[in-house]
């Protein structure tokens, strides 16, 4: 079962229980995040107005430089497997600060809708620069590498919100082997934030890489008046480079759930550092030096390989 941490509380809780969910599970719930219910339903009708646009109005925003529309059967998370049976839309070049992202580079319903999407890239990312910073003391990293780690957020960053869309396969012949909804695969970025909705499960952990899958059920707000939904959060490449494998970022995938029959729509925000962050190793008592950092590459370097075997 997987922690959920309240990020309103003070720092001194928070820290210790993030530290355990990091390095043991990798994955963990949020609340205490400050999005309304009423942000979160908007922004998920929203995704659901533009997937039902016709393909042809989709495809004229096809993906470029991570920006853009991806259709069915484009994308393939997991080399081994085949192709996932998912669409998917990615807003880039995202003001960390502000939230704003270049209105001109989308289709007019996100044009019209821009505040929708501003308005929750901002509070997205302020809940991950808290997670992050506290990460950061929790680890006892020390005042310098804190300090230099405040650039990683200032300046143009690899971060994307993506609206998922896996429709259902009740139509589908089997043998079109469409029942990957996103193949195993780590993020390859700093952390994920995720909003999935209730009655549309389907994510899946496989903690211990040893091909036991659990699932991630949609978790409903204790108060919806005051918050919504908690958010999943998964840590991805880049924090474990950075803490030599201490921090897991944990294989994950995304099937079809066994009435087949509902579509899933999920919101991840896939949050990066400036481009050209190092991805060495930090230091701190809590980090294994006896080992070579894993990469020389930096943030920019290391998510571009990434993206070249998923769009193969
Ligand atoms: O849709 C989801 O629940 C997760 C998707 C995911 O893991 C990804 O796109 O990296
Ligand atoms: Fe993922």
């Amino acid at each position: 079962m997987l922690q959920t941490i309240d990020v309103s509380q003070p720092s001194k809780s928070i820290k210790e229980q993030l530290l355990k969910a990091s390095t043991e599970q990798g994955f963990l719930y949020v609340k205490g995040h400050g999005i309304s219910q009423e942000l979160i339903d908007k922004i998920f009708a929203l995704s659901k107005s533009f997937f039902s646009l016709e393909e042809p109005l989709k495809t004229k925003y096809a993906i470029k430089d991570n920006i853009g529309y991806t259709s069915l059967s484009q994308e393939q998370l997991d080399i081994k497997k085949s192709k996932d049976y998912k669409e998917a839309y990615n807003f880039g070049k995202i003001n960390c600060n502000t939230g704003d992202f270049p209105k001109d580079l989308h289709p007019a319903i996100f044009q019209q809708n821009y505040k929708i999407v501003q308005e929750t890239n901002k509070l997205l990312y302020c809940v991950a620069q808290k997670l992050f910073f506290h990460l950061l003391s929790a680890l006892e990293i020390d005042e310098a590498t804190i300090d230099s780690q405040k650039d990683c957020f200032d300046g143009e960053t690899n971060t994307v919100l993506r609206f998922l869309k896996y429709p259902n396969i009740r139509d589908v012949k089997e043998s079109l082997n469409n029942d990957i909804r996103a193949g195993a695969h780590t993020d390859y970025g700093l952390m994920a934030m995720l909003f999935q909705q209730k009655g549309q499960e389907g994510l899946q952990l496989d903690i211990n890489d040893n091909d036991e899958w659990v699932s991630v059920p949609y978790m409903p707000s204790d108060n919806p008046d005051i918050e919504g939904a908690p958010l999943v959060i998964n840590f991805g490449d880049m924090l474990q480079f950075w803490t030599n494998d201490l921090i897991k970022s944990t294989t994950h995938r995304v099937v079809v759930p066994e009435t087949r029959f509902k579509d899933r729509y999920s919101i991840v925000c896939f949050v990066h550092p400036v481009i050209e962050t190092s991805l060495r190793a930090w230091k701190s008592k809590y980090i294994n030096h006896s080992s070579e950092s894993i990469t020389s590459l930096n943030a920019g370097e290391y998510l571009l390989k990434r993206l070249k075997e998923t769009y193969k």
